[in-house]
């Protein structure tokens, strides 16, 4: 993807190359990108912005899932097109490190937040629902800009500095939730598929739970290990060899 920034760093080779990557993209490719990412900036906006609202209105956080809830699953889900992005080659990004990030975040929100109404008013939702929409009108304006070959330094530097502290506190915020769910997902047994039964297979939606929270020890420091590779990569110009999928 082209980037031709107002920071006055580039250099004409690096430039050149990028320049070429996207055009080798196509002007479709590139226009349904623009269209993605403006869409997902300004989805993730009215998100902040009604999230504030609530907040400012109310003077507390009941309430405020379910008051943004359908904002939020739209462009959440919507976000699943990212994976079909790097999947078809026009994002040159992991489609396996996309699918990770996608994929937690679509379970949070449908198996977890939708699912578990009892939790829906915890601190922890709010933890992350904040730390997810800076991180994506950052992330979606970053994309935007970049596209149109105007980005401010600003921007990216936030893409690439903010998610340092933020991806821990959206990670805390996860896993406090899927905590704070276990109790009413044993209760209820909601889920779950218990013996005998004619399919003769059974699944427990609460140890299920408890696996996924051990899968953040070994994934989100592969995500994390990985931004900061970008990071060294656009803010400090290093050539990083990536391993493939
Ligand atoms: C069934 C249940 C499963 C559960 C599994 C549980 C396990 C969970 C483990 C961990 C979970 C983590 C939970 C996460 C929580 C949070 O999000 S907390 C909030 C903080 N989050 C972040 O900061 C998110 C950071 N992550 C990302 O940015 C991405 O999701 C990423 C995939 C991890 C990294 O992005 P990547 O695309 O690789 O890096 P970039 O530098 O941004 O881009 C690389 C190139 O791709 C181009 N590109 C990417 N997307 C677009 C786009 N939409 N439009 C245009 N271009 C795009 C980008 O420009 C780069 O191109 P080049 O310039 O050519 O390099």
């Amino acid at each position: 993807m082209a980037s031709s920034e107002e920071d006055g760093n580039g250099n004409g080779s690096v430039e050149e190359k990028e320049n070429g990557k996207k055009r080798s993209l196509g002007a479709l490719a590139t226009a349904w990108l623009i269209f993605y990412n403006i869409a997902m900036t300004a989805g993730w906006l009215v998100l902040g912005i009604a999230m504030a609202r609530f907040y400012i209105q109310r003077g507390t956080h009941r309430g405020l899932f379910r008051s943004v809830q359908k904002i939020l699953k739209f462009f959440q889900t919507f976000a699943l097109l990212e994976v079909v992005h790097c999947a078809v080659g026009i994002v040159h990004t992991s489609v396996l490190v996309t699918g990770v990030q996608v994929s937690s975040r679509i379970f949070m929100v449908w198996f977890i937040a939708h699912s578990i109404k009892q939790i829906q008013n915890e601190e922890s939702v709010i933890l992350f629902l904040v730390v997810w929409t800076v991180t994506e009108i950052t992330r979606y304006s970053f994309y935007t800009f970049n596209l149109l070959n105007h980005l401010p330094y600003f921007i990216k530097w936030a893409r690439y500095n903010f998610f340092i502290i933020l991806y821990p506190a959206g990670v805390a915020g996860e896993l406090l939730t899927i905590y704070a769910a276990l109790p009413y997902v044993k209760k209820t047994g909601m889920y779950s598929l218990r013996l005998p039964n004619k399919y003769n297979v059974s699944f427990d939606y609460y140890y299920f739970l408890i696996i996924v929270m051990f899968s953040y020890i070994p994934l989100f420091p592969q995500l994390y290990l990985h931004m900061l590779r970008q990071r060294r990569k656009v803010l400090h110009g290093e050539v990083i060899v990536e391993k493939d999928d």
